[in-house]
């Protein structure tokens, strides 16, 4: 995979305000409801190694945490704690069906398309900062139809960095061929919140996905339970006021 070179967050504070605001959406948990697939494949893991599967519900709220979080919570649970190979090679495991899979179970959020249409029609570039690995995002978006809508879609492995450093996500908006002001956050957990923040832009934390805490929520600037909760209107009233409160 060609690795794009590292960008410096200082750039974007001096970037023109004529460029366009994008959109930037988190995958797991806000766009796409993906714990499905990725509770089959951690149940494909356990599986092979002569464990119990797990129930969806349990999984559901480590599924914004990747991969090594998934196993290494579920082998331990099991009472199998694994060493660091053999974790090297669940992980494996868990990608190739994983990406074999990617699209069976899951689906979007309710409402996901018409936020990108609303968002699109008022002047909003569309883009997807995840920490999935770009190829896997790209996999997954284009299995319902939507990569293409995004002028930017972008991995933990993008940068040098990955969320919650600003890195990631100011490298998405420049990628985007957008700029800082005017842009907004969507996300889940706090990951997405706190990358939001250090990055100078609006966060929107959705409760509807993986790890949406009390404390996540109070340090979101706004909480959404619905996608048509959210419009450019509403984004705009958010930049406003952080402009306004300096
Ligand atoms: O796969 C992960 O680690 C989480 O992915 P997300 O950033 O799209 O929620
Ligand atoms: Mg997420």
């Amino acid at each position: 995979m060609s690795h794009i070179p590292a960008i410096s967050p200082i750039r974007y504070r001096t970037a023109p305000e004529t460029l366009p605001p994008v959109a930037v959406f988190d995958l797991d948990g806000t766009l796409v409801d993906t714990a499905p697939d990725l509770a089959a494949s951690l149940n494909h893991c356990l599986d092979r190694a002569g464990l119990p599967p797990v129930a969806l519900e349990d999984v559901r709220p480590h599924a914004g945490h990747g991969a090594r979080a998934m196993i290494e919570h579920a082998f331990a649970q099991a009472g199998r704690p694994l060493a660091e190979a053999e974790m090297g090679r669940q992980i494996e495991r868990f990608l190739r069906y994983y990406e074999a899979h990617i699209a069976d179970l899951s689906r979007l959020f309710p409402g996901a398309v018409a936020l990108l249409d609303r968002m699109e029609a008022a002047g909003f570039r569309l883009a997807v900062c995840t920490n999935k690995t770009q190829a896997l995002s790209e996999g997954l978006l284009r299995a319902f139809g939507l990569a293409g809508r995004f002028s930017a879609i972008c991995g933990a492995d993008t940068f040098h960095r990955r969320k919650p450093d600003p890195v990631h996500l100011l490298g998405t908006i420049e990628n985007a061929g957008g700029g800082v002001a005017g842009s907004v956050m969507i996300g889940d957990t706090r990951t997405d919140v706190d990358a939001a923040f250090a990055a100078g832009i609006p966060s929107v934390l959705v409760d509807f996905g993986y790890c949406a805490d009390d404390a996540t929520k109070a340090a979101a600037r706004l909480v959404i339970s619905s996608f048509d909760a959210l419009d450019a209107a509403a984004v705009h009233r958010l930049s406003r006021s952080a402009v306004e409160s300096g």
